[in-house]
């Protein structure tokens, strides 16, 4: 089941309904516990506790107090830990004597060369940056040590996944119970997140039953799980034949840019098996690479398809303004990339009001275009801004790539790596997003899918070396079969 991302209200909203739990403390002592035995284990693992030395940064709240008492499960087991408390007048109290009792120390700088450090400045509760006092604390520490951010990584801002500047890099980030909205928005921020079972009615992840009342329109962030898309992704039935399984139509490249439209119809043949035709000038180059692919070089000669993907190094001259409007005049999916978005810039009204789906794939350059504004820090916010005003769906690529569907529904991807930043990556993606699409998938399932197995894809070719984007196509049907292996 997909996974939810809550914001910090739906978290505190999930704790008060544990009542007696968060009134008693339980459900401070858990989540310390989560965060000491975390610790607990990367020293094990890296030639045990005793003696090893671990240092704490203690914020005004609640954050501080989780740090407070895992510090103190850990002194007991015999490691050396030094707390830096930021507002010495406003630490935990019951934390701070149980820190003291255990044999934590306090200091009011963090010793050099720590196994690890403990950054319980702010959690849910913070805002903006990391203020001076604490960010002059973290700039002393070694790249050697290992950081475990308690709850976010301080200065991140848990519904919007800003990384304010300074704000901490963690290495593992511990939070409780349900993952926050920051920890898939501000994802290579917060390194290793480990989600501590601490009782709430949310915590089985998927099944967040505390936060499953949403306003109208409101924005519902989750992210799709590999069993998720592999449950989803078409494999032809024993009465399947090539048409049934719907046939994808590729407007894309040219003479001059044949590569946009090889990448394209080449990531359609392998995502779905069915059909996949082509349509443009660059017919000769696709059928040398891909013999299967049905060409020809007009939109008026192209046979019946279930979706569209236009716009690939398709140009933004009139005859592509043409082509476009004659896609989204019909009652199938289309998707709009790269230059047919350029296009679409200058004529929203052809998306705005379509009953068929419509899915949009810009980079953040090309949002920019059909906005009239850059996509700015929020991202979270201006694409589901978008999809809601245009009523389309809207994937917005980069490292996390969300798509948003116009009701608020938002799914994210955090790519894991950033191979996938290299030309013709995106022309990839719209052919595996456009065969998904011709398949029947929802718009929203078709980007969130694409944009993960293109993922996995670069990750795979990659294999710790840059990548072209050929490279990412060719692992494509490997990463495929990865997925959907029983
Ligand atoms: N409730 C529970 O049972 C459970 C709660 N849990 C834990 O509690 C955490 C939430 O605790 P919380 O509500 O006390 O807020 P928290 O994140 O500690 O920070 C608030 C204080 O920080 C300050 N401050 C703000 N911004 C700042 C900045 N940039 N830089 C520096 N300081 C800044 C600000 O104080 P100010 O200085 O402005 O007076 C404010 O008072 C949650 O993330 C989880 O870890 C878990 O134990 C599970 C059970
Ligand atoms: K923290």
């Amino acid at each position: 089941m997909p996974v939810s991302l809550l914001t910090a209200e739906q978290v505190r909203v999930a704790e008060r309904s544990t009542g007696e739990l968060l009134a008693n403390g339980t459900l401070m002592r858990r989540a310390s516990h989560g965060v000491a035995q975390v610790v607990v284990g990367r020293l094990a693992a890296t030639g045990g506790c005793y003696g090893r030395t671990v240092g704490i940064v203690v914020g005004a709240g609640d954050n501080g107090g989780d740090a407070l008492f895992a510090g103190a499960e850990l002194a007991r087991r015999g490691i050396r830990v030094t707390a830096v408390l930021l507002a010495p007048d406003k630490a935990h109290p019951k934390a701070l004597l149980a820190f003291g009792s255990a044999g934590g120390r306090l200091g009011t700088e963090l010793p050099r060369g720590l196994d690890v450090v403990i950054d319980g400045v702010v959690g849910i509760g913070g805002r903006g940056p990391l203020r001076p006092t604490a960010a002059k604390v973290f700039a002393g520490v070694a790249p050697s040590t290992v950081v475990v951010a308690v709850d976010l990584p301080s200065g991140v801002d848990a519904d919007t996944g800003v990384v304010h500047d300074p704000a901490v890099r963690a290495d593992i980030t511990v939070t409780f119970g349900v993952r926050r909205r920051a920890h898939l928005l501000a994802g290579p921020q917060c390194g290793r997140i480990v989600v501590v079972d601490i009782g709430l009615p949310a915590d089985h992840e998927g099944d967040p039953d505390v936060a499953e009342e949403y306003a109208p329109g409101e924005i519902r962030l989750q992210a799709l799980t590999d069993a998720d898309i592999a449950a989803a992704w078409p494999v032809p039935g024993a009465h399947d034949d090539k048409y049934t399984q719907g046939v994808v139509g590729v407007i894309a490249g040219s003479h001059r840019y044949p590569g946009a439209a090889i990448l394209s119809t080449g990531a359609a043949v392998a995502a779905t098996s069915g059909m996949v035709r082509y349509v443009g000038s660059a017919h000769a180059e696709v059928v040398a690479h891909r013999p299967e692919v049905v060409v020809v070089p007009e939109l008026s000669e192209a046979g019946r398809v279930q979706a569209w993907v236009i716009g690939p190094g398709a140009g933004t001259d009139d005859a592509a303004l043409e082509r476009l409007r004659t896609v989204l005049a019909t009652d199938l999916p289309v998707l709009v990339d790269a230059d047919a978005l350029t296009v679409l810039a200058a004529h929203p009204d052809l998306v705005i009001g379509r009953d068929a789906p419509t899915l949009l794939t810009p980079h953040a350059g090309e949002f920019a275009r059909l906005t009239g504004e850059p996509v700015g820090a929020d991202r979270l916010a201006a694409v589901a801004d978008l999809a809601k005003r245009w009523g389309a769906t809207v994937l917005l690529k980069g490292r996390i790539t969300l798509v948003a569907q116009a009701d608020g529904t938002v799914y994210g991807n955090d790519a894991g790596s950033s191979w996938a930043a290299t030309a013709g990556a995106g022309d990839v993606l719209s052919g595996i997003a456009g065969s998904l699409l011709a398949a029947g998938l929802p718009p929203i399932w078709a980007g969130a899918a694409a944009a993960r197995v293109h993922a996995h894809a670069a990750r795979n070719a990659a294999s710790g070396a840059p990548i072209g984007a050929s490279d990412l196509l060719a692992a494509l049907r490997p990463t495929i079969r990865e997925l959907l292996a029983p």
